[in-house]
C-alpha cells in the first residue's frame, strides 16, 4: 500500500505506511491518502464477526500497512493497546432506544474516543522508530481530548518528545488536568492564547517550515496523520457486524469537529461496509453542518460551547473528503484549499456537494438543545451522555429510518464534563479510580502567545532537556 498527498500525484517513490506515520503531513501541505481503497468482501466480513475487538482491529489496520507492518506484529500491538480498557468488549454497543445505539468509545485511559487510535499510535511510533533507530518530535494541537490521549500513549517513550498546544482556558478543568499533571520528561504542555484553530494553524505552520521540520524530525498525532484515521475504522466495522452487516445496512451519527472520526466511517463505507447514512452533529461552531445543508463552507469565529472539544471551525480532514469528491483531482483540491485559506470560504463544486449529500446528513444543536438532549436521554432511557455524545444521539434520533439501526458515536465519558452533566441531569458523574485524585495532582505547563518563533524555541528547548 502506497500513499499520496491530496495536493499531489502518486509518485514512483511513493511512501508506505511507516513513512507517512513519521511524516504526518505531506511536504506540499496536503494530507496523505491511500493510493486506493482496500476492499473487504462480504465473506471476509462474515468471518470477522467472531473476532475479538483487538484481533479485528489488527485485520482492518493491516489493509493499510501492507508492505510496511505485518498483521502478526499489528495483532501484538492491538492486544496490548486495548488490554487495559475498562470494558471487556472494548467498544460496547448500548441500545438507548429502539434501533438507536450508543457506540461507547470512551473506555480507554483518558475517557475519550481518541484513546482508540492513540493507544495504537504510541506503539506504532515505537515500532517504526526502533526499526529505523530514530527519534521524533510530536507537536500536537488539542481542543481537549487529543492532547491527553496522545500524552498517555506517548509518555515515557524514549524515542518521542511530545509538545501539546491547547487553547488557554477553553478546555474543561478535567481535560486540562489530564494533560498538565503528567510529569514525564518527554512531555511538554503549552497553553496558547487563542482557540483550537490557532493551535492547529501553528502545528501546520511548523510543518510548512521545512528547515524546522527536518531539524526536529517533526511528526503528528492529530488526525492529519493518516494512521489516526486507519485506527479509527475498526470500531465502525465492529458495530456494523454486531448489527447484521454485511447482510444489513447501518447508519452512523458522529459528533464532529476536526472531521476525523466521521471520515473513518466514510472510509469504512468505501471499503465495503454497508453504511447507509453518515449524520454529523455540530455545536454552534456549525461550519460542517452549514456545508451539508447549504454548501456554505465559510469560516466564522470559534465560539466556546458546552461541547468544547468540538469548538473548531477549520476541520482538517474535510480536505480528504473534498479530494474524493473531486475524483482525486489533486490540482483542483490544492486550488480550492489555497482559496479557502486566503478567503475563509470554500467553493465546493455543486456536483461534488450533491454527491456528498447522498450519504451525509447534518444538524446543529445549541447549548440549550444539547442540555435538553442530555436531560431527555437520561430521564427517558437512563442513559447518561456527555455533551458531545448527546449531540451524536440527538442527531442520530433525528435521522433514524425504519428498519435501519442508527449508531451514535459516544465520544467521551460524562465525567470529563461534570458541570454540563450536573446542570442538565442533576447527576454528578464520578471519575474512575485511576483519575480519582486528579484535582490533587500538581499541574505543570507553560503559557505562550501564538508567535511561531517562540513556540519553535520552546520545542527545541524541550528536546534538549528531554
Ligand atoms: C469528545 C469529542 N467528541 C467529538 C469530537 C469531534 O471529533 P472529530 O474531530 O474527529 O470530528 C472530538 C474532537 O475531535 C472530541 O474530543
Ligand atoms: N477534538 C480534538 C481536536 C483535534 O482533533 P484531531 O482529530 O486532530 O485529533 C481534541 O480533543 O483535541
Amino acid at each position: 500500500m502506497r500513499y499520496r498527498s491530496t495536493r499531489g500525484e502518486l509518485t514512483a517513490d511513493a511512501p508506505n505506511f511507516s513513512d507517512i506515520l513519521l511524516a504526518g503531513l505531506a511536504g506540499d501541505g496536503g494530507l496523505y491518502m491511500p493510493e486506493s481503497w482496500p476492499k473487504i468482501s462480504p465473506q471476509t466480513l462474515r468471518e470477522w464477526r467472531t473476532l475479538s475487538y483487538p484481533d479485528l482491529a489488527a485485520e482492518v489496520i493491516a489493509l493499510f500497512t501492507e508492505g510496511a507492518i505485518d498483521v502478526d506484529t499489528l495483532r501484538d500491538m492491538t492486544r496490548d493497546a486495548y488490554a487495559d480498557f475498562d470494558h471487556a468488549a472494548v467498544v460496547p454497543l448500548v441500545e438507548v432506544e429502539q434501533d438507536l445505539y450508543s457506540l461507547e468509545l470512551f473506555h480507554g485511559p483518558t475517557l475519550a474516543f481518541k484513546d482508540m487510535a492513540m493507544q495504537m499510535l504510541g506503539r506504532l511510533f515505537d515500532h517504526v522508530l526502533t526499526q529505523r533507530n530514530r527519534h521524533a518530535t510530536i507537536v500536537g494541537a488539542t481542543s481537549g481530548d487529543t492532547g491527553s490521549a496522545a500524552i498517555e500513549a506517548c509518555r515515557g517513550r524514549e524515542r518521542l518528545s511530545v509538545v501539546i498546544l491547547h487553547p488557554k482556558g477553553r478546555t474543561s478543568d478535567v481535560q486540562r488536568r489530564q494533560m498538565t499533571t503528567v510529569q514525564d520528561d518527554n512531555i511538554l504542555n503549552i497553553a496558547v492564547e487563542g482557540d483550537f484553530d490557532t493551535c492547529q494553524d501553528l502545528v501546520k505552520a511548523m510543518f510548512a517550515d521545512h528547515t524546522f521540520r527536518d531539524e526536529v524530525s517533526l511528526s503528528a498525532v492529530n488526525s492529519i496523520n493518516w494512521a489516526r484515521i486507519a485506527a479509527q475504522i475498526p470500531y465502525y466495522v465492529r458495530a456494523a457486524l454486531a448489527l447484521g452487516a454485511p447482510d444489513r445496512e447501518v447508519s452512523f451519527s458522529v459528533p464532529t469537529g476536526n472531521f476525523g472520526n466521521v471520515l473513518a466511517a466514510w472510509a469504512a463505507k468505501q471499503m465495503g461496509l454497508p453504511i447507509k447514512k453518515l449524520c454529523i452533529g455540530s455545536n454552534r461552531n456549525d461550519i460542517l453542518t452549514r456545508f451539508v445543508i447549504d454548501n456554505d463552507m465559510s469560516v466564522r469565529t470559534v465560539e466556546p460551547s458546552l461541547s468544547p472539544s468540538m469548538d473548531i471551525q477549520v476541520s482538517s480532514n474535510f480536505e480528504r473528503l473534498l479530494f474524493e469528491l473531486l475524483d482525486r483531482n489533486s490540482t483542483r483540491c490544492a486550488a480550492i484549499m489555497r482559496e479557502f485559506r486566503e478567503t475563509g470560504r470554500m467553493a465546493v463544486p455543486h456536483d461534488a456537494w450533491t454527491r456528498m449529500k447522498e450519504v451525509f446528513e447534518g444538524m446543529t444543536l445549541t447549548d440549550e438543545q444539547t442540555s435538553e438532549a442530555m436531560r431527555l436521554f437520561y430521564n427517558e432511557s437512563l442513559y447518561l451522555a456527555d455533551p458531545h455524545s448527546a449531540i451524536g444521539l440527538a442527531v442520530g434520533k433525528r435521522f433514524q429510518e425504519p428498519g435501519i439501526p442508527m449508531v451514535a458515536a459516544a465520544t467521551a465519558h460524562p465525567a470529563k464534563f461534570p458541570d454540563a452533566v450536573i446542570a442538565a441531569t442533576g447527576i454528578h458523574p464520578k471519575l474512575p479510580p485511576h483519575l480519582s485524585d486528579l484535582f490533587e495532582r500538581t499541574e505543570r505547563y507553560e503559557c505562550m502567545d501564538s508567535q511561531i518563533a517562540g513556540l519553535q524555541d520552546a520545542v527545541r528547548a524541550h528536546i534538549k532537556r528531554g
